[in-house]
């Protein structure tokens, strides 16, 4: 469950289950021939006594516990109506992913806690149409705004001013606590403490390990691709194009029927890239994803 305010609901399982003192995310055991939202639904109104009332697939994540293997279907509860309670004894503690000070959690929900760390909405830089004193102008007002986080992407730039506009892209971000990453370029990224890297689809096919310390995404278009991303336990990935885009005007599109249908039990959270503006970012979770990624939308301001 979370609120609009960013906090996650967090319980502790309660003495005679196993792994009592632990903490995870309230839930249960799928009853045969229930569906995974029937189960979240009945297990939310027997632990907590709420009743659901907007809840969208989020990740699956199978785990290896020493007594057994368990497949983890997760859903994003964003309306509920009720206040929780512990119905069975159970401890409940709001938290904010980020900054966690309940433990210990249940070792399945590492991932879980650093994709929950990812923001709804990713934008990727437009310096080359909008021009660099209107995209910073838009930069600063999209950050007031809670962006989060930002893909720098100009690769119309030499090497050196790409350099210049990353550093200042980076020093705006840094104090909203908004994450940085650059398009491709590894070594930059380190050079300049970025945040991560978005790889290409290319770059990711070559991948044979995700380098450690710094956030890796990768771009997808196929079904190939997310399953290399998923075998390399990348931070997140993008998904495109959705929708028609003028960026690629002659690529197929997914739509978002078949953008569910990749999604179907995959673990890396994944935005949807393509064509998607603001008022995109529920129909996206609807059908599974993390969230959206835009470029020129991101940077629309109200006089455009
Ligand atoms: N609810 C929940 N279960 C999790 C999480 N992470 C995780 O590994 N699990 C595992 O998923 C399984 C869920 O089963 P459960 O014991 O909570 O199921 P239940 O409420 O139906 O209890 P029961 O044992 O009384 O039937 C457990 O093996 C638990 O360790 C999590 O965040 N939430």
């Amino acid at each position: 469950m979370r609120r609009a305010d960013g906090q996650v609901l967090l319980a502790q399982r309660p003495e005679g289950k196993p792994w009592a003192g632990w903490w995870e995310f309230p839930g249960g055991k799928i009853e045969q021939g229930e569906s995974a939202l029937a189960a979240l639904k009945r297990e939310l109104q027997e632990e907590l006594g709420i009743e659901v009332l907007a809840a969208y697939p989020w990740l699956t994540r199978s785990f290896d516990y020493p007594e057994r293997q368990v497949n983890l279907h997760f859903f994003m509860v964003r309306d509920w109506s009720g206040e929780p309670q512990g119905c069975e004894g159970q401890i409940l503690s709001w938290q904010y992913p980020y900054g966690l000070n309940v433990s210990p959690m249940l070792p399945a929900n590492a991932p879980i806690l650093s994709a929950l760390c990812l923001p709804d909405v990713y934008a990727i830089t437009n310096m080359q149409e909008l021009g660099e004193a209107v995209f910073f102008e838009r930069l600063q007002t999209a950050l007031d705004k809670e962006l989060r986080m930002i893909q720098v992407r100009e690769k119309q730039l030499s090497e050196a001013a790409l350099r210049t506009f990353a550093s200042k892209v980076i020093a705006l971000a840094k104090p909203y606590g908004a994450k940085v990453l650059l398009n491709s370029d590894v070594e930059l990224a380190q050079a300049l403490e970025a945040d991560g890297v978005q790889i290409n689809s290319h770059q990711l096919m070559q991948m044979q390990t995700k380098p450690e310390g710094m956030i890796f995404g990768a771009s997808c278009h196929n079904e190939l691709e997310l399953a290399h991303a998923k075998q390399l336990g990348l931070d997140f990935v993008l998904l495109s194009p959705v929708l028609a885009t003028q960026s690629h005007p002659d690529a197929d599109t997914l739509g978002w029927a078949s953008f569910s249908n990749y999604l179907v039990d995959y673990p890396l959270p994944v935005y949807a890239l393509g064509g998607m503006q603001q008022e995109h970012l529920l129909t996206a979770w609807q059908h599974g994803a993390h969230g959206i990624a835009m470029q020129r939308a991101a940077w629309i301001s109200g006089n455009d």
